[in-house]
């Protein structure tokens, strides 16, 4: 295959080559025939063709592979270190053909790292071999510059030297012929001598050239090594941690229950070689459940305040080590630390404090079993909605073969087949964090601040409950792409959110119901570290009662994946979470702290605790539970202690959150719950830019996961070439001095917000009527 013809294939994402070989498999089976795929850098076999898009037995990265001849049919390949497979061909035709093109990819991989900064541009590529041969002939070249510049110095040199012999001793000649001659070769030697600097100079710059690239290759090398040297230091501390557990054990001495399983699973299996597991398919290694009733007793807990905020300070939140380093700003902000104390009220009815039966009592207004706080939807008045969506299908297929090239790099900038996702965009997995609106119902009717705001933190920690067992990732947005959700009918509330800008990607939401409106942009950054990824979610949330004029807004906490090599995936949600009040509200706050998960801990895991505070700081109510299963909120009546050591005496607990029980089966439906369901249900009428007329998702959701990989790939193209061209034509509008005009989304804007220097994304308000018109004029061809 000729160099264009496989780039031009590897452009449209076809393999280079394929076809069977022989592979070495261990001493009892021998060789063993597999069907071997080159495609976009890296080699993968399987047992047969027809598993090529779910079962991947083994795969090499090209990049930094080795690739060596054995015997006329014989080569290996392998990628210094885990991998390494012994092929043999048919013919010493075929194996020569095969390993050209393995040194071929293996160039192009090399060339597309170094542009990787660049958003992987395929161009033209040339061969290592070939590229340094073509390095050295270029040297080579200029070098034969310099030797004809060289010869020619000489001869002149020798030419202008008899000039001069002649000018003293030629009597025949005029002096001034004489003279004219010796001027004539002086120009000469001047000239060559030029042309000498020119070429050295030429060979100069073209060695420097190269260094630079080798440079530039060493220090991805470097960085890389680094990174798998932090990685190998975490799993070493870990492991020790696994260590003292087991001593623990043998000690008799109680510990976690799962605190010894992640060591359990061993990373090789006997038959085929070294390869990974596919999480699913192994033991349920992930943490173990929160007990259901959280803190009986009172308790202690840490509270700490400072004047915070930046995301910065949120990059360097440390997940492993719980805490958050000091960062200059915290440095600079008084850090109040206060160990709090709660003791309860002395109770005149009888029964348990904070027993479960005795905080059911407690809730307001309970009147159905699947709410506590009674939902009064009539069935007459609601739509009929689809209760799930089909199966998940069994494509098992390995995450960390996918990532494990990626350590360091954005979530985003990982390409990742649909075997990872849910059938769910991100714009519609935000909208489940209304699944517990009935909590905002509720704290809208509090007359008190203070009370409000201990509902509001059970609201936002409910939007947490589903990422218990939800590890599948939502599909990203494009740019453009809308979803509204009317539930007008049920839930009480209709939301419309738009993907609103690409760099960074960010979508704005805007939700609203009689009693309250909820707004927020969300966008996140990702840091894959190995073992885990760490999500930092930006944007802020507010929400605002209009009868009141209270508003509040908070900002997300840090989720964490873990298990990504090996083990079933489990999210974690950690960190601050602050909800301040503002307009009528202003003043008033309330600290939530998500503890972060500790395999060692004596304490209930997934722990949410945190304080309400009026104008004047005092504490006025407690919160406490966990983001899986409830939120518990207790009034102060009376605060005794030091400032920096209070005792609250708080009354009754009060059930403020409940999750609801998962729909039957919904382990074979990506987890979803009823809503999630619901979210991605086909509906007439819906903008033409809706999730749900995305064809990958709708192919994903269907089952069909090959057919969806490809659609995601050809949508993602579009949006770039889109992108591009937007980005040209800027481009030449600026070299023209003319203005041009940024992107704009359909149904948001973005404004000042009112007494802040902050543009935050508005609601146009203009949504609903277009759909009840039904014109969509103007909204992108974005599928
Ligand atoms: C497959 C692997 C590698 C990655 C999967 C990551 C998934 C599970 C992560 C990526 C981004 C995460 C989301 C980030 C932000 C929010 C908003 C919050 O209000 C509820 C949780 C929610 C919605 C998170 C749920 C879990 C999430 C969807």
């Amino acid at each position: 295959m000729t160099d264009a013809a496989s780039n031009a294939l590897a452009e449209k994402g076809l393999p280079e080559m394929k076809g069977w070989l022989l592979k070495w498999t261990n001493y009892i089976k021998g060789y063993q025939r597999r069907w071997f795929v080159l495609s976009k850098g890296v080699l993968s076999y399987y047992r047969n063709q027809t598993e090529i898009n779910h079962t991947c037995r083994g795969t090499i990265s090209l990049h930094g592979a080795l690739i060596h001849t054995v015997d006329s049919c014989t080569f290996v390949i392998s990628n210094g270190g885990t991998q390494t497979f012994h092929i043999k061909a048919g013919t010493e035709v075929e194996r020569q053909s095969w390993v050209t093109a393995l040194e071929l990819a293996k160039a192009k991989a090399i060339r597309a790292m170094e542009s990787e900064e660049e958003e992987e541009e395929v161009t033209a590529q040339v061969v290592p071999s070939q590229e340094i041969s073509s390095v050295v002939r270029d040297l080579t070249e200029r070098l034969e510059n310099m030797r004809t510049c060289y010869d020619l110095i000489t001869k002149h040199g020798a030419a202008l030297q008899r000039a001069l012999n002649d000018l003293e001793t030629n009597e025949d000649e005029s002096l001034a012929s004489r003279t004219k001659i010796v001027n004539e070769r002086a120009t000469l030697f001047r000239i060559t001598s030029n042309a000498m600097i020119n070429a050295s100079n030429d060979y100069l710059h073209s060695a420097e050239a190269q260094g630079h690239k080798w440079s530039k290759m060493l220090h991805h090398e470097r960085e890389q090594r680094q990174r798998l040297e932090e990685i190998v230091e975490q799993m070493a501390k870990q492991q020790s941690q696994m260590e003292q557990a087991a001593v623990m054990v043998r000690q008799n001495k109680q510990v976690p229950s799962n605190a010894t399983s992640t060591t359990a699973v061993s990373l090789v299996t006997s038959d085929e070689e070294m390869e990974f597991f596919d999480a699913e398919e192994h033991a349920y290694t992930g943490p173990g459940r929160s007990a259901e009733s959280p803190t009986r007793e009172q308790g202690t807990f840490i509270l700490k305040m400072n004047k915070r905020r930046s995301s910065s300070e949120d990059q360097v939140e440390g997940h492993q080590e719980g805490s958050s380093s000091e960062s200059d700003e915290q440095k600079r902000t008084v850090q109040m630390v206060q160990q709090v104390h709660l003791v309860s009220a002395p109770r005149v009815t009888s029964g348990g404090q904070g027993d479960d039966d005795d905080v059911d009592k407690a809730v307001p207004a309970q009147s159905s079993k699947d709410s506590i706080y009674g939902r009064n939807w009539n069935p007459d008045l609601m739509k009929k909605r689809r209760e799930r969506v089909p199966d998940k299908p069994h494509y098992p297929l390995s995450l960390w073969g996918i990532m494990k090239n990626c350590i360091g790099k954005d979530l985003s900038k990982i390409p990742m087949p649909v075997n990872f996702n849910e059938p769910l965009s991100m714009l519609q997995r935000l909208v489940e964090d209304y699944e517990y609106s009935e909590i905002l119902d509720y704290a809208s009717t509090c007359q008190d601040e203070c009370e409000q705001l201990a509902y509001l933190a059970a609201f936002t920690v409910s939007a947490y409950a589903t990422t218990t067992n939800r590890t599948g990732k939502p599909f990203n947005p494009l740019l453009g792409e809308t979803f509204e959700c009317d539930r007008m009918d049920d839930y009480g509330w209709r939301c419309v959110a738009e993907q609103v800008s690409h760099h960074p990607p960010v979508a704005a939401l805007h939700c609203e119901s009689k009693k309250w409106m909820c707004w927020q942009e969300f966008s996140m950054t990702s840091k894959f570290r190995g073992k885990y990824v760490q999500i930092n979610p930006l944007g802020g949330v507010y929400v605002l009662f209009p009868d009141s004029g209270r508003r509040y807004s908070w900002r997300k906490v840090t989720t964490t994946v873990n298990n990504i090599i090996v083990g079933k995936l489990w999210v974690d949600q950690h960190g601050e979470m602050e909800i301040k009040g503002s307009q009528a509200a202003e003043g008033h706050k309330c600290i939530l702290n998500f503890v972060p998960y500790s395999y060692f801990s004596r304490d209930v895991q997934r722990l949410v605790k945190g304080v309400v505070m009026n104008r004047n700081n005092e504490v006025k109510w407690v919160v406490r539970g966990t983001w899986d299963a409830k939120i518990e909120i207790a009034p102060v009546l009376k605060t005794t202690g030091s400032p920096s050591s209070p005792t609250y005496t708080t009354g009754d607990f009060k059930l403020a959150w409940r999750r609801r029980p998962a729909p039957p089966d919904s382990e074979k439906f990506y987890n979803f719950t009823t809503l999630a369901c619901q979210l991605n249900e086909e509906e007439e009428g819906v903008a033409p830019t809706d999730s749900r007329r995305r064809p990958d998702q709708r192919l994903m959701e269907q089952g069909a996961w090959d057919e969806s990989n490809k659609e995601k790939l050809r949508l993602e193209e579009k949006q770039r070439t889109v992108r591009r061209q937007r980005e040209s034509e800027a481009e030449h509008a600026a070299a023209e001095g003319r203005p041009y005009p940024a992107y704009e989304p359909m149904w948001f804007k973005r404004e000042k917000e009112e007494g802040s220097e902050d543009f935050v994304y508005l609601f146009k308000n203009t949504y609903w009527e277009a759909k009840e018109a039904q014109n969509f004029e103007g909204c992108p061809q974005i599928f």
